[in-house]
């Protein structure tokens, strides 16, 4: 395996979450993209010991004041010279808005020069119908989605931004539209769709808007593995900055505005769809080798009771162990990051597939590690990982949060 860089020389700013242990946020997007070669300047939005899967955690959150100092202190230096600017989770409307007043920092710095900066937006609000951030995020959102060159959005975040309930696929399809004509946004990639007919499956949907921002979409299935993984989303977006720039630059867009190809380039034939199969094609090969490892580790959980699960206390040490076990294991296939399979093609989205029906809250359903499962006890669970998609099984409890019962959301 080549140790050369994947990209040509890329400076990122990535705000996100940190965590001590395990890999979500900028502890997840910065191994991921130093790996692939480029410089990463991590700014953290939360400092917590594990993510909040684990249902209890230590640590604080940063202020927006504490962010903006951070990042006046670089600009004092001259250390902004980033080419693209990564955001993910922020825990709150200020600090959201310190975001976006760092992007637009950096945007106005680099206006002279087309292409020169780049910007991607993981607009993490919540998931599956639930939100785990407050109500006030989301307009702060909307704001700064003009100034986003690629947004990252969920189906239910897509829903959000957009106005626009989505049910089916001509519903997500004008979605995407709304989000490139009202808030000129250039890419989009909805992830994490569940079509009916396809059970198995998670598709990606994504678009390069044309210069009259009418959308070019492009799908791309993969198969569900079936478990609840955290930092998928950061992962993505992280190998999505590297397989993006790459693209861009292998069609000689780098210096166009916005990396935005010509109106005559067909959906699945876009810098983006040629990133997305890759993302995808990493990921996929991850995520499975994860679930190998985290089944073996589970099997000594089998049979008869193990001195941890005959503790007072067992059913939370066991969903602490599976939790653990499910910590994507990225570190040990890095090689998986630099060469990922090319399965999954991306292909022109037909509105009509699938009878154009889209489950919204969950999608299939799965029996799940707790023998629950159907919509009813989804109720009044406040939001933490859902039951629904194969991706949720192994995190829905379906009860009320026994560890930490102030917790409604999934990130605090
Ligand atoms: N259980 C799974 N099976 C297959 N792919 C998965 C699974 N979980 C996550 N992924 C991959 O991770 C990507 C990001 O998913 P997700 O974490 O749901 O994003 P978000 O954080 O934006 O909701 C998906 O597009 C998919 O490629
Ligand atoms: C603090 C924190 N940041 C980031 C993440 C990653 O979220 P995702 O799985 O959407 O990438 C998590 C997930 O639990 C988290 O707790």
């Amino acid at each position: 395996m080549s140790l050369d860089p994947v990209v040509p020389e890329t400076c990122v700013l990535a705000i996100a979450s940190h965590v001590v242990y395990g890999y979500v946020g900028n502890t997840m997007a910065a191994l991921v993209m130093q790996t692939l070669g480029c410089d990463v300047a991590a700014l953290n939005t939360v400092q917590y010991s594990n993510h909040t899967g684990y249902r209890q955690w230590k640590g604080t959150k940063a202020s927006s004041k504490e962010m903006q100092d951070l990042y006046t202190g670089l600009k004092q230096s001259y250390l902004t010279n980033f080419d693209v600017l990564l955001t993910g989770y922020a825990p709150s409307a200020e600090t959201v808005d310190a975001v976006g007043s760092i992007a637009r920092d950096l945007k106005l710095k680099s206006s002279m020069k087309a292409g020169s900066f780049f910007w991607i937006l993981d607009p993490v609000m919540g998931d599956q119908g639930k939100l785990y951030v407050s109500e006030d995020v989301v307009p702060v959102y909307r704001n700064l989605l003009r100034d986003a060159d690629l947004i990252l959005p969920n189906q239910f975040e897509a829903e959000l931004l957009s106005e626009t309930k989505i049910t089916s696929l001509s519903s997500l399809k004008e979605a995407i539209t709304q989000l490139h004509k009202t808030h000129r946004i250039p890419h989009i990639i909805v992830t994490s769709i569940n079509l009916p007919d396809k059970p198995s499956t998670m598709s990606i949907i994504g678009s390069t808007a044309r210069s009259d921002f009418s959308p070019r979409i492009f799908k791309i299935d993969v198969p569900a593995i079936d478990c609840f993984f955290s930092g998928t989303g950061d992962m993505f977006a992280a190998l999505t900055v590297v397989r993006l720039r790459e693209a861009v630059t292998h069609a000689d867009l780098n210096n166009t505005k916005s990396w935005v190809s010509p109106n005559d380039v067909k959906a699945e034939d876009l810098p983006l769809a040629k990133a997305a199969e890759k993302v995808l094609g990493s990921m996929h090969t991850v995520l499975s080798k994860t679930k190998e490892a985290r089944d073996k580790e589970l099997e000594g959980m089998a049979g008869p009771l193990g001195v941890m699960e005959k503790e007072k206390d067992s059913e939370k040490r066991t969903w602490l162990r599976k939790t653990k076990a499910a910590e994507v294991k990225v570190v040990r296939c890095l090689g998986d990051l630099r060469e990922p399979r090319l399965d999954w093609k991306a292909e022109a989205f037909d509105e009509n597939e699938g009878g154009g029906a889209i489950e919204h809250v969950g999608g299939p359903k799965v029996e799940r590690a707790d023998g629950a499962n159907g919509a009813g006890e989804r109720e009044g669970l406040g939001m933490q990982h859902l039951a629904g998609t194969g991706k949720r099984l192994e995190n829905g409890h379906g009860k009320k949060d026994s560890v930490d019962s102030t917790l409604p959301h999934r990130r605090a």
